[in-house]
């Protein structure tokens, strides 16, 4: 069964009913004969691109676009006359015949093949993939002609509109947004937010906060799976928005509307899992996206504010502001109300506007991880009604790595590599940037991957046959052609692939393989189609693991190897967000694969995970994960005894409650498709520094620290480290002594206990940090549950796992079903 038996003959082997001529009769001669038109007159084409070399890839994660109808290369899917590019035959058909008559046969119903076939009930159709209350997005399948002629008429309606974007209060006079393939198409045209439209957003946000806040969970809720379905229903027409406006591959945008429909599903059906607990939002919060994600992230930060019941500012990215508008203006037709979600789109400034501003009480952002730190320094010093310090939730940039060893099968390392660094022309945060190949199958691999770089279509989005669209502007461009000069220029091999001629009016940027020495030869994160690649030695894959994690980002990762003992100890060294083994790195899936890193990477909760939704509350709840079984350290139960023993009973009991709510440890296994497991788990943070007034308040962080399986961080000069005289030496293994906490190595999260002023001082001194983003979390001053005092959720490291278990020979899991 090794390398390459896929699910369904593995399947068909162990069905007693299947003869053995069955099994191997040739499947091309049994299509032909359930449909004798099928696979007519498609000729050499079949075999052109990346079809050939990746279609029978095991991974269920693997590019999207590779079954997509080769025949329709150089064709513009809406049969658009798309100028500068190269017209395929029919261009000026009309898209319904252009697609009718080019696409490939959609591929014979699998009874129409195999006549004895019944579904088996045990396998969970996609659309229930997650349970009954929250539906799978549904996708569309580009190899279909039917699905392709509804996307060509959606498409070319999507063209006929006049798309625009303004705030409610009219904005600055209209600007154009052109497409980034083809500067001479104007997609449509934006009115950016100017001070009096900020001004009159946020005054009628924060009028609108009692009213949204009391609104029945559910009532929010409904709002949002009714915005989810029209999205739904909606898809065409927005793929043609998204690859026209952010340069999006055709699968691509299909992936991204998907992934919005299941931001605002998966937020609905959290906020009514939590809802017993009677969630108090914390008030108008500002949402800052980047263009990368223009639909699917926007929509994803919109959706858990408001299930959270607070009122939205939301600034879309300067470059994508038209489709942020039409997402907006699906969720008022579905029932939001108009003062509760503002669209203020513009630059920088308007979000710099918006997080200066003392109504704002939580920013959550996505974007660059220099723009995050800028952020959390102009919201250091404020405190939220509650008086807390306001929460900044920043999903940032990564140097993703994937480390390959000597037993990986190369053809599947080449699939996954290929679409984890290109697919969306690199422009992912999740992108492969540094692929490290054990030196004893460099060579080889490296090769191949060479070859498949030339195979690579770069082109304009619109069509089917290109995987690589253009790089978002000039500016960009201009960024990531300077990074490639300049690595050539140091000395370093460069293979780029060719780019075909025709896209002088576009920001495309070649698909690069550069060579490395070492890890710290990439210096920061290039937003763009360029792989690095380092080859080490076997004996050096500790050290190499030690190497990417001092980079300080912590995103994705990836492995491959078929060794159970590799894949154990890299993946429990490795300090990443996302870790993925034997399948590429892109593509988290909500609530399958819960989305954010750690370090430079972003301050988490996870998008799309089951604590998101706490960190928009003013009190968040505190048991997030019901059910799972939690791995509490034995320091923190002998912390509890000692306390008891030295006669702070109130504080024992306290830290006792929180040994009850501690999560860290706990995993569990997220739903999703056969053939991969997702396993999300809680691991410690780090660092933790005590902050304390009090001898009183010190003891109850320090309870909350162990608890959760951190170090704490206690600082010399803190008068009341003397209530921490006597510790027995096993408890007191777990607390450093340190000088000034904001120079403290390790520091991850801060306890705060004390007056107002301290507190503003300690996020001003926390701002001012260079390298990961801390936040304070101060005690609770009306605790008194135990357990109470503090958040512990954000106390823990939230890891995803996804593995491709039919990596090595095939899908076991469906070879045992009976
Ligand atoms: N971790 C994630 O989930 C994730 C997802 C997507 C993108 N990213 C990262 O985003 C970056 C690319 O996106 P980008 O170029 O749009 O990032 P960016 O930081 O330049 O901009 C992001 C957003 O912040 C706004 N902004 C800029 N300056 C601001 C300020 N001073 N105050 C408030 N808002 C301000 C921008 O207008 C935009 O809306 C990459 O680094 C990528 O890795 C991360
Ligand atoms: N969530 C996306 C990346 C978002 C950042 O760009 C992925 O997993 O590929």
């Amino acid at each position: 069964m090794e390398n390459g038996a896929n699910a369904s003959f593995v399947n068909r082997i162990a069905n007693p009913d299947v003869s053995i001529d069955d099994l191997v009769a040739d499947p091309v001669a049994r299509l032909r004969a359930a449909d004798p038109c099928a696979y007519e007159d498609r000729g050499s084409e079949d075999k052109a691109g990346l079809e050939g070399d990746w279609a029978d890839a095991p991974n269920p994660s693997s590019w999207p676009g590779v079954s997509r109808p080769s025949a329709l290369r150089r064709r513009g899917v809406d049969g658009r006359d798309t100028p500068g590019h190269d017209e395929g035959p029919g261009h000026d058909e009309g898209a319904g015949a252009v697609l009718h008559r080019s696409a490939a046969p959609a591929a014979p119903a699998a009874h129409a093949v195999n006549p004895g076939f019944t579904p088996n009930e045990r396998i969970t159709l996609p659309r229930h993939l997650y349970g009954a209350g929250r539906p799978n997005a549904a996708g569309l399948d580009l190899a279909d002609e039917n699905s392709l002629a509804a996307l060509a008429a959606g498409v070319t309606e999507s063209v006929r509109i006049r798309w625009t974007a303004q705030p409610a209060g009219g904005g600055n006079p209209p600007r154009p947004v052109r497409n980034p393939a083809d500067n001479r198409d104007v997609v449509g045209t934006v009115r950016e937010a100017g001070p009096a439209d900020i001004e009159a957003a946020l005054g009628a946000a924060a009028g609108a906060a009692p009213a949204w806040a009391a609104t029945p969970a559910g009532q929010r809720a409904a709002v949002l799976r009714q915005a989810a379905d029209t999205m739904e229903a909606r898809m065409p027409v927005l793929i043609g928005l998204i690859v026209r406006e952010a340069g999006k591959s055709l699968p691509g945008a299909v992936a991204e509307v998907r992934e919005a429909v299941d931001f605002l599903r998966y937020y609905a059906a959290e906020i009514l899992r939590i809802a017993a607990d009677r969630p108090a939002p914390l008030g108008p919060i500002g949402c800052i996206s980047p263009w990368n994600f223009p639909l699917a992230i926007f929509t994803g930060q919109v959706a858990a504010a408001l299930a959270a019941g607070n009122p939205v500012l939301a600034k879309p990215a300067e470059e994508t502001p038209l489709i942020a508008a039409e997402a907006v203006r699906l969720l008022h037709a579905a029932g939001v109300p108009h003062d509760v979600l503002h669209l203020l789109p513009g630059d920088g400034s308007v979000g710099a506007a918006v997080v200066a501003d003392a109504r704002v009480n939580g920013v959550m952002f996505t974007g660059s991880t220099a723009v995050a730190r800028l952020i959390q320094r102009q919201l250091a010093g404020r405190l939220t009604p509650s008086g807390q310090p306001v929460p900044l939730v920043a999903e940032t940039g990564g140097l993703n790595a994937m480390i390959v060893d000597s037993s990986a099968l190369a053809e599947q390392v080449v699939g996954d590599v290929i679409v984890s660094a290109f697919d969306s022309a690199g422009q992912r945060c999740s992108a492969l940037r540094i692929l490290c190949l054990q030196q004893d199958i460099a060579d080889r691999t490296l090769a191949m991957l060479k070859g498949a770089l030339r195979e690579i279509a770069v082109g304009c989005p619109d069509r089917l046959s290109v995987d690589v669209g253009p790089v978002i502007t000039a500016e960009a461009q201009d960024s990531i052609r300077g990074h490639i000069a300049a690595m050539r220029a140091r000395g370093h091999a460069v293979a780029e692939a060719a780019l075909p001629p025709g896209l002088a009016h576009g920001t495309f940027v070649a698909p690069t393989i550069i060579e490395i020495d070492c890890i710290a030869d990439v210096e920061r994160e290039v937003f763009g189609p360029v792989l690095h690649v380092l080859r080490y030695a076997r004996e050096d894959l500790d050290r190499l693991v030690t190497d990417i994690n001092r980079s300080g980002y912590g995103l994705t990762f990836g492995l491959h190897s078929r060794i159970d003992e590799t894949i154990a100890r890299v993946t429990g060294g490795i300090r990443a967000g996302n870790i993925y083994v034997n399948r590429n790195i892109i593509g988290a899936v909500v609530g399958v694969q819960p989305f954010g890193g750690r370090g430079l990477s972003g301050t988490g909760p996870k998008a799309g995970g089951p604590l998101y939704l706490g960190r928009l509350l003013a009190v968040p709840p505190r048991t997030a994960l019901p059910g799972v079984a939690a791995d509490v350290p034995a320091a923190a139960q002998a912390y509890v005894a000692w306390l008891r023993t030295q006669g702070w009973v109130r504080e024992a009991e306290q830290c006792a409650g929180f040994l009850a709510y501690s999560m860290v440890g706990a995993s569990e296994a997220l739903p999703g498709p056969v053939g991969e497991r997702n396993v999300y788990t809680l691991r410690p943070r780090g660092g933790v520094a005590a902050v304390a007034g009090t001898d009183s308040g010190l003891l109850v962080q320090l309870g909350a620290i162990l608890a959760t399986g951190n170090q704490a961080l206690v600082e010399e000069g803190n008068a009341a480290r003397t209530a921490l005289a006597g510790l027995p030496p096993e408890i007191a293994r777990e607390v450093a002594i340190v000088g000034a906490i904001g120079d403290a190595a390790g520091l991850e999260a801060v306890l705060f206990e004390g007056e107002v002023d301290a507190l503003r001082g300690l996020t001003r001194r926390l701002a001012a940090r260079d390298g990961t983003i801390v936040q304070a979390q101060a005690a609770r001053p009306d605790s008194t549950v135990p357990g109470d005092a503090y958040d512990l959720a954000r106390l823990v490291q939230e890891v995803s796992i996804a593995t491709n278990t039919a990596a090595a020979g095939g899908n076991a899991s469906l070879m045992a079903m009976a």
